[in-house]
């Protein structure tokens, strides 16, 4: 087998990284970041920077106008105004930090869980985030001023209650696209559970636009914290810069610089937050919308008895209890705007344990509706019905999703179409690997390693340490489909389901990953299932064949039966596409015109 080491040029940088090299080379943004880091720093140390005690009142210093011993001044009541401001940065800061965490800490899990459920979590999550935004904020503010003695920290959390649907409706939206990601759907294949995934995956793909939506209300809880101190609310004991703004404001005609001072400290720290969440969502290109129309989703709706048609299938021909996959009488059908579309029409299916079963036919034949009912991987407005499911002899069409979900990564394992787009960027492929070892399979972190290493090794990898410490775009597609099926068989899995698994790679590595597949197969023992659409792929590996079209099974037949004599023109015709060298997938399905006629010379 080809050594696949990774080129020795790829470098591994974090995601995290790169983004901070990228965001170094935006000047603006550097510069509103030293400003808020100064405004943090002179937050910390503000009891060794400031010149005098904040609160000490010198009648004689009334009003003064700067000098070498109070630059900025002195307020209205003699105190000196450089050491309120810097003491007023604390309060300023604590408060911001406190929207935040509450903003951060209610609205990310539920706009995660809204965008990743959907349905009745969705609308409830939203509903609730419509009606906090219809609240006025600054009249309930002052209810709870007037409730809780002014208490500086209780009106802050319920300013960052007011900030909760800004994260919500930001982190509902990165998770809407995100749960259509492949690699969502890899890692619920790969066995991992709703908790892991929204841990693993979702939080990790909404933090970059919460940093920027929290630079962006740190600057409105700044605001709105001015306001309330502007109006008086707040302890006198604590310097702050709204209080600062109202002395300035009373005497603003006589002595402008008392205003000025907090009103350029609070206006600067809030320019440099808008200026760093603005840079950071300009690098980061975060998407708002969500994706386009949906992928395989995770509430495929389980197959379940009562399919009442049958119009086209395969025979069964092993006893079930002999199957290690057995479908009957699957229908799938999906609501368009044009009501219910059908796409497949009773499909009957069995493959033996240790069996390779090629499922071939032209592009939209159902192919890949009919393997992602078995794994229970249809998208929302997919629906499955079957006359039954087994897995392994034992009946799963009827089980409940958990259970049905808890299959996937331990007896059936899955390979994707596009490896890539099956791999989470922001993970190193190590982790991708480990996690569901550990998860799943109940490794402790060092026999994980040692599994995944061996199984890495297995799959033609010679430097597993390398790869594992790679993220996916450092590895080639190849090398991505060979992580992806020791993914797939690290859990010995009785049945391994193959979408297309070589489509999306070179033709040079085609011929290896099919050789690899084979020969984990027959090593592992398991039943092998995998779609085609080129029947050079069923002649290299497969066992039997079904040939579909138009959501039917037309034929089924051992390899040797189905190449001598094929019993349908539609099947001659893709074995001969197959046999010509220089015909594309385009080409073969646009030689089979909608009518079933071929329109080949
Ligand atoms: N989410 C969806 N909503 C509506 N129709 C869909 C959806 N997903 C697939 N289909 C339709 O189902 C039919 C069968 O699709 P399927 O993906 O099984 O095709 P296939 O034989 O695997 O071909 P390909 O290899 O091109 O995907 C197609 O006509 C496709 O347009």
């Amino acid at each position: 087998m080809t050594d696949t080491a990774l080129p020795a040029s790829a470098e591994r940088v974090s995601p995290e990284r790169r983004l901070w090299a990228r965001y170094r080379r935006r000047p603006l943004g550097v510069a509103a970041l030293a400003v808020f880091l100064l405004v943090v720093l002179v937050a910390l140390f503000a009891p060794l920077l400031a010149p005098h005690d904040p609160n000490l009142v010198d009648f004689t210093l009334t009003q003064a106008p700067p000098s070498a011993e109070h630059p900025m001044g002195g307020d209205s009541a003699g105190r000196d105004i450089l050491s309120r401001l810097l003491f007023g940065a604390r309060t300023t800061l604590y408060g911001a930090a406190v929207a935040c965490l509450v903003g951060v800490g209610i609205g990310v899990p539920a706009g995660v869980a809204a965008g990743y459920f959907g349905g009745r979590t969705d609308r409830i999550c939203s509903w609730i985030s419509d009606g906090v935004q219809s609240v006025p904020g600054m009249i309930v503010l002052l209810i709870v001023a007037a409730g809780t003695g002014a208490d500086f920290t209780v009106l802050m959390v319920t300013v960052g209650v007011f900030m909760t649907p800004g994260y919500y409706r930001v982190s509902r939206s990165r998770a809407l696209a995100v749960r259509r990601e492949p690699y969502v759907d890899a890692a619920r294949v790969a066995g991992l559970t709703h908790p892991r995934i929204l841990h693993a995956h979702m939080l990790r793909a909404v933090h970059a636009p919460v940093i920027i939506q929290s630079a962006l209300t740190a600057g409105v809880a700044m605001g709105m914290q001015t306001g309330l101190q502007f109006l008086g609310v707040g302890t006198a004991s604590t310097p702050d810069w709204g209080q600062m703004m109202n002395d300035g404001f009373r005497t603003m005609g006589t002595h402008p610089l008392i205003l000025l001072w907090p009103s350029a400290a609070l206006g600067l720290t809030i320019a440099a937050l808008a200026f760093m969440g603005s840079t950071l969502a300009d690098l980061v290109n975060v998407r708002t919308e969500p994706g386009p129309g949906p992928r395989r989703g995770r509430d495929a709706t389980p197959p379940v008895g009562g399919g009442t048609e049958s119009d086209g299938g395969g025979e069964p021909v092993h006893a079930v209890e002999d199957s290690a996959l057995r479908i009957s009488n699957l229908r799938v059908a999906y609501r368009t705007p044009h009501g219910d579309r059908t796409v497949v029409r009773g499909v009957s299916l069995d493959v033996a344990p240790g069996e390779v079963l090629g499922i071939v036919g032209e592009s939209g034949s159902g192919k890949s509706q009919t393997v992602f009912s078995a794994l229970d991987l249809l998208p929302d407005s997919g629906r499955a019905t079957a006359d039954g499911i087994w897995v392994g002899g034992r009946p799963v069409g009827d089980l409940p999703r958990a259970k049905r979900h808890a299959l996937l990564g331990t007896r059936i394992g899955y390979v994707p179409q596009e490896p890539m787009s099956n791999l989470d960027p922001c993970y190193t492929i190590g982790r991708q690997l480990l996690e569901p070892l550990r998860a799943v399979h109940g490794l402790t972190k060092a026999q994980a390693r040692q599994r995944a290493h061996e199984i890495l090794r297995r799959v033609g990898i010679t430097d597993p340490d390398r790869v594992m410490a790679s993220y996916p775009h450092q590895v080639s597609g190849g090398m991505a489909q060979r992580v992806l099926i020791a993914g797939a068989v690290a859990g010995n899995p009785e049945l391994l389901v193959a979408d297309e698994p070589t489509t999306a790679l070179d033709v040079t590595v085609q011929a290896e990953v099919l050789e690899l597949l084979r020969e984990l197969q027959q090593e592992y023992r398991m039943a092998l299932v995998i779609v085609t659409h080129n029947f050079g792929v069923v002649a290299d590996i497969c066992d039997r064949v079904a040939v579909m079209k138009d959501g039917r099974i037309i034929e089924t037949g051992t390899v040797e039966q189905i190449f001598a004599r094929p019993g349908d023109p539609y099947t001659a015709e893709l074995i001969h596409a197959s046999q010509d060298d220089t015909e594309s997938r385009a080409d073969l399905d646009a030689a089979w015109n909608t009518d079933g006629r071929t329109v080949r010379t």
